[in-house]
């Protein structure tokens, strides 16, 4: 029976990302905590698995993949039974693939990682409104990704709602959607939440992010 290994912490959005993933293929795992907090990422053993040592990092049958946006598209070709949640026609997996590409810069990178890195490993306690700001530009990108979708990626659920949903649900932790300006956005969180496996994949572990961060007593400057 195939089984494969996760390293990761469920604080971690991306890991999350790859935890659904994971649970709608209903795959066997293995999971190892990797405490970033404490500093296990940078020990050789897990740089020998992933020299960038980032998590999420998988293991299956010997080989080491990381980056989850690398990591849910070998799943899903390598494991499901159909093809849906990472679609075979060209068009449309270029559309799944835009928006991992889209999670993968636009909002973990260039908006949450700009703010929870400081918070986290420079002892900063401040956020400028400035990125504050850059939240409010993605959560209208994301509105309009939806305008005509029940889901980000067109009318199916697929890898990418599994990255969004992750990374926005940590956002949210600094910047409230507000409903009234972004319905299609609230809508879709709802059906994210409806999923059998949301919980497990993703609530709790947004939970502990966001009281991770709370615990840094932050505020919002000019
Ligand atoms: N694009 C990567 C981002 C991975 C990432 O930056 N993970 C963070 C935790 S959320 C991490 O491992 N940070 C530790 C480090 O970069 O050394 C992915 O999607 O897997």
């Amino acid at each position: 029976m195939t089984k494969v290994t996760l390293y990761g912490l469920d604080a971690s959005p991306p890991v999350r990302a790859v935890l659904m993933t994971l649970k709608a293929l209903d795959l066997n795992y293995d999971y190892v905590l990797v405490n970033i907090l404490a500093g296990e990422h940078l020990a050789p053993h897990y740089i020998e698995k992933n020299p960038q040592h980032t998590v999420p990092t998988l293991e299956d049958n010997g080989h080491f993949l990381w980056d989850s946006h690398a990591i849910m598209p070998y799943l899903v070709d390598k494991y499901a039974k159909n093809g849906a949640l990472y679609p075979k026609d060209a068009y449309q997996r270029a559309i799944v693939n835009q928006r991992l590409h889209f999670d993968s810069g636009m909002m973990f990178i260039g908006a949450l990682r700009n703010i929870v890195r400081p918070l986290l490993f420079m002892n900063e306690t401040e956020i400028p409104q400035s990125r504050i700001n850059a939240l409010d530009e993605v959560y209208g990108f994301v509105e309009t990704f939806l305008a005509e979708n029940d889901y980000v990626a067109g009318m199916e659920l697929t890898i990418a709602d599994f990255s969004f949903v992750s990374t926005l649900t940590s956002l949210e932790t600094f910047l409230e959607i507000d409903a009234s300006k972004y319905g299609k956005l609230t809508a879709w969180l709802e059906r994210m939440k409806q999923l059998p496996y949301y919980d497990e994949a993703n609530g709790s572990g947004v939970a502990q992010f966001s009281g991770l961060m709370r615990s840094k007593n932050f505020t919002i400057v000019p």
